[in-house]
């Protein structure tokens, strides 16, 4: 089986990816698996800028095919915030359950109509001696009033799916995987792949 590594200590993106690539015949490793100890600073203004450095970082430090993944959640009645600081929205722990809750909070006074958020993510694919490729994927959703749902990770149990009713922590991997950010995105890479050769 063909191997990628993906650029990424997060087990729920780790996760994600691993269904998204078995069909097309993949099998991904991550940091986790080969270096937890590899940290590469974001310190960029935009998921573009993130999700470069981190696929060319370790790229070159493994000079093998990489994939890296920067995404986060934009909601509309906080000018766009969490956005790129959305892994340490509510500290430098990384905290999932702390960051969800900090947004819940902030959007207390907010009304169902002004709830508005979308998912992004920046994918780049980073090949030792070429031109790295970077392909963008959305999700758009609702914030919800509390979390529902124990699946996926991040900010999924308050992230609703109008179009399917459920948050998108009360998707199968399955489900969120045809409707995700990051499926969107990888479809987009896989079509600009498809299109160079
Ligand atoms: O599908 C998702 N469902 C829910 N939440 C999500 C999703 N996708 C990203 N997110 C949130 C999690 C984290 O708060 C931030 C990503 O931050 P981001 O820097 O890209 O990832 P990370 O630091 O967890 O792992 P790494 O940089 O090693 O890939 O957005
Ligand atoms: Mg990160």
């Amino acid at each position: 089986m063909k191997e990628l590594l993906i650029a990424t200590k997060n087990k729920g993106k780790v996760r994600e990816f691993e269904v998204l690539f078995a069909q097309f015949g993949y099998q991904v490793k991550s940091l986790l698996d080969l270096d937890e100890s590899i940290d590469v600073e974001e310190n960029g203004v935009t998921f573009r800028e993130n999700a470069v450095k981190k696929a060319e970082t370790i790229a070159k430090i493994f000079n093998i095919p990489t994939l890296a993944d920067d995404s986060g959640l934009i909601v509309d009645a906080l000018d766009g915030r969490p956005g790129v600081f959305s892994a340490r929205y509510a500290g430098e722990g990384k905290d999932d359950n702390a960051n969800l809750e900090k947004v819940l909070e902030e959007l207390e006074d907010v009304s169902e109509s002004k709830r508005g958020a979308r998912f992004h993510c920046s994918l780049a694919l980073a090949i030792p001696g070429e031109e790295t490729i970077i392909v963008d994927g959305t999700c758009e959703g609702i914030i919800t009033k509390e979390p529902r749902g124990e699946e996926g990770f991040g900010y999924d149990p308050i992230m609703y799916i109008p179009s399917l009713g459920k948050t998108m922590a009360q998707l199968t991997k399955q489900e969120k995987n045809k409707i995700s950010h990051r499926a969107n995105a990888l479809n987009k890479l896989q079509e600009r792949l498809a299109s160079s050769v």
